[in-house]
């Protein structure tokens, strides 16, 4: 039982007290002779003043359990002394019992009238009924005493509504209290959208001074942005069937004052009086929303250049498609590779690197408009996308910006400690054109970034269809090529290069071959590219050069002693920092003398890494092992090269040779080479030779050694040395005609 509900127990216990013993004694002997009926009302008056006051003393919250230890004692200790009164002069009975009463009752009024405000109508009763029963204990006339009677009852009604009035304030009060102290705003509205109820925290969150402020007020004079409308449509939720509650809602409140209040709703249903209301609760997430926010910050921007992240950037470019799509736009996909990037990270550190990223993403920022996307997708790797273009010039649009950023990465990077070049390959893609979701437009921009990477760098391509078979196709060689050493797939053939002026065979060129146990035979042309690009040439480049040096250690037991071999060396793997040990090691392993030994390079191996490069050729050249430039007039063709690096062949392409005895310009270039080399003191490869017309123009003109079809094809050791013995007859080299 609650503390409020203990007073009544005790109120009434002492008011029906009172009454049995006024019933008592108004029945006289007829019910209880003289003197039990003293005892009975000295006891009845005794219970009376004690339910009382400790009715009271519940009520207002101050009985104590010592209180209660001397409320037996007390009543037997005041009901012995009453009786005894009472026995000694009856006639002081009624009085001393209206006094003993008044005087409780009146004390009872007081205690409630001073307590609080919300018992001031109960006090005030019970001190009219004390004053009327200290009236009667005064007078003890009959009239009084009906009037009493009257007045009594009257006032006991009006005690009784005090009493309610109390308990409801006091049960309102609770109930403001408990939701005032919610630490989120509540608040609870009817089906129309008035306000019942609220709270301060909801008042305080809503732009208002106090929580009465809301009582009455509709929802949509809450929030300016909410029309009735949606506020009867949130209230129909609740009506619904089968629905979880409570139903929870985010948002963002347009307040009265103008503010922003991200919240969210937990609405549930509310039934009072048979009739339906909507209890909201509302929880102020603005915390939680800045932390999601800086969360969500995080997850799309890249930490390094502040731009977009790839996450980012796929929703970013899904969006601009979609917008494309609906308007009958186009969009452009650019997909950006710092070349050398690596480099720099392994030579200056990821610092350096890091800042080279930022430089090259403001400067890419730099040549955007605001509508476009900048993104770093990873790596040295940047996505521009550039949206709302009109039908038709997504291509052209691309490419403008695409040579824009080319020659805005070709300008150096002053870093804190270094100054960088670098440069950019630039693939791109279009809407609708090469793809209409975000993925495959990056996947062929990258396919098309390839492109322009293996076209020399610095360098974009516009995607086509091809590519993206020729990419998939290096994806399969790509899988296959590994475990392809591992399981015996490779081999070497050996192509003769004989003296042009007495056709012995001075060196052979070791070219690789691969036979696939998935794809079959698989050209060079196609899977050295492959493992360029995954940087798997190390490993193949290696194997290569073992096999051909045990090849030629085999060969010169015999008939082929003092025979150069040569074998095509990539970038990657002259960028090898122990690639030039590598080399020696095969050499001392093999029992080969340096001379014997050639590295085939092409020139845009010169050029990917020049100083490196003209560093790891001295060391070579230093050991003594020969350097050939292959291909040569097919690429940079910088003459400088020539002085630059330490080379002593020159290998004349294929494609001018083909030429020379129908065209004179082939021709005429071909001379022009070959006089060079002689200026130069290189020695020359004319390759591709495949009729016995241009061994001999080549040979008229001074080239050194031919290599081609019309001399031998690439074959295995065993043929080669069927060759060799062939040749032996013939008459010994002239190396003095072109001594180095
Ligand atoms: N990094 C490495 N590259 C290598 C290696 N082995 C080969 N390669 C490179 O692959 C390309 C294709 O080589 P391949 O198919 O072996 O073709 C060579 C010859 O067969 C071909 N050739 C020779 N004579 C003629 C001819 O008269 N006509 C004609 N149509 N083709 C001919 O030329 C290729 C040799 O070229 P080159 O290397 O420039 O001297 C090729 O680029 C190889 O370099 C390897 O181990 N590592």
């Amino acid at each position: 039982m609650q503390r409020k509900e203990k007073h009544a127990l005790f109120w009434g216990i002492g008011q029906l007290a009172v009454m049995s013993g006024s019933a008592v004694w108004l029945l006289g002997d007829f019910l209880l002779p003289i003197p039990w009926r003293f005892y009975f009302c000295g006891f009845s008056l005794a219970i009376g003043m004690a339910g009382y006051w400790a009715g009271t003393q519940f009520f207002i919250g101050k009985l104590r359990s010592m209180h209660m230890r001397l409320l037996i004692p007390g009543i037997i200790s005041g009901g012995l002394i009453f009786s005894l009164l009472w026995n000694t002069n009856g006639s002081w009975l009624v009085p001393g019992s209206a006094l003993g009463i008044g005087l409780m009752m009146f004390w009872a009024g007081l205690r409630l009238f001073a307590v609080e405000h919300r018992y001031r109508i109960l006090g005030l009763t019970l001190m009219l009924r004390g004053g009327f029963n200290l009236i009667i204990a005064a007078t003890f006339q009959t009239e009084v005493y009906v009037a009493w009677f009257i007045g009594s009852g009257c006032l006991k009604v009006l005690s009784m509504l005090g009493l309610v009035y109390a308990v409801q304030d006091e049960i309102q009060q609770r109930y403001a209290r408990t939701i005032d102290s919610l630490s989120h705003g509540f608040l609870i509205r009817d089906r129309r959208g008035y306000v019942h109820v609220a709270n301060e925290r909801c008042a305080r969150l809503l732009g208002f001074n106090t929580a009465q402020e809301l009582i009455g007020l509709h929802v949509c004079d809450l929030l300016p942005h909410l029309t009735r409308d949606m506020a009867d449509q949130y209230f129909r939720r609740f009506e619904a069937e089968g629905v979880q509650y409570p139903i929870a809602d985010t948002a963002v409140m347009r307040l009265r004052n103008g503010n922003s209040l991200p919240v969210e709703l937990l609405g549930s249903p509310y039934i009072e009086r048979g009739r339906l209301y909507c209890l909201v609760q509302l929880l102020d997430i603005s915390e939680r929303k800045k932390k999601d926010d800086l969360l969500y910050q995080a997850a799309r921007i890249d930490s390094i250049t502040g731009f977009f992240n790839r996450y980012a950037l796929t929703a970013r470019l899904t969006q601009a498609l979609e917008q494309a799509a609906a308007d009958g736009r186009e969009c452009a996909v650019l997909f950006i590779d710092l070349d050398k990037f690596k480099r720099v990270n392994d030579s200056f550190g990821h610092a350096a690197g890091d800042e080279l990223l930022r430089t090259a993403a403001n400067r890419l920022h730099g040549l955007l408009r605001p509508q476009d996307v900048l993104a770093r997708f990873g790596g040295d790797e940047f996505i521009v996308v550039i949206p709302d273009l009109p039908p038709g010039s997504a291509a052209q649009m691309g490419v403008d910006c695409a040579v824009a950023i080319i020659n805005a990465m070709r300008k150096g990077f002053e870093l804190s400690y270094h100054t960088i070049s670098a440069s950019a390959s630039v693939g791109i893609a279009c809407y609708p054109n090469h793809g209409s979701d975000s993925e495959t437009l990056i996947r062929n921009a990258d396919i098309a970034m390839y492109e322009a990477k293996k076209a020399g760098r610095a360098e974009q391509r516009v995607f086509y269809d091809a590519m993206n078979a020729a990419a998939k196709d290096g994806l399969v060689i790509d899988g296959a090529l590994r475990g392809a050493i591992e399981a015996n797939e490779f081999h070497l053939v050996y192509q003769a290069i004989t003296n042009a002026h007495t056709g012995k065979l001075t060196k052979v060129e070791a070219l690789l071959r691969w036979h696939s146990s998935l794809l079959g035979p698989v050209p060079p042309d196609r899977f050295i590219p492959v493992a360029e690009d995954s940087g798997m040439i190390i490993e193949l480049g290696t194997w290569v050069l073992e096999q051909a040096c045990r090849q030629m250690g085999a060969w010169k037991q015999g008939t082929l002693d003092d025979v150069t071999i040569s074998i095509n060396v990539s970038a990657w793997q002259l960028a090898d920092p122990g690639f030039v040990k590598l080399v020696s090691q095969a050499l001392i392993r093999n029992d080969l003398a340096p001379h014997q030994l050639e590295l085939e390079l092409t020139e845009r191996v010169l050029i990917e890494d020049a100083a490196n490069v003209q560093a790891v050729l001295g060391q070579l050249r230093a050991l003594g092992v020969g350097i050939s430039l292959d291909d040569f007039g097919t690429g940079y063709s910088s003459l400088s090269y020539l002085t630059q690096f330490h080379l002593n062949t020159l290998k004349i392409d294929r494609a001018f040779v083909m030429d020379i005895e129908h065209s004179e310009r082939s021709n005429n270039l071909v001379h022009a080479i070959i006089a060079m080399g002689h200026s130069l003191g290189l020695q020359l490869v004319a390759e591709g030779v495949e009729t016995a017309g241009q061994a001999a123009i080549l040979e008229k003109m001074g080239c050194h050694y031919l290599q081609g079809y019309h001399i031998s094809r690439p074959i295995p050791p065993a043929e080669l040395l069927r060759f060799a013995d062939q040749r032996i007859s013939m008459a010994p080299a002239p190396h003095g005609d072109f001594a180095i």
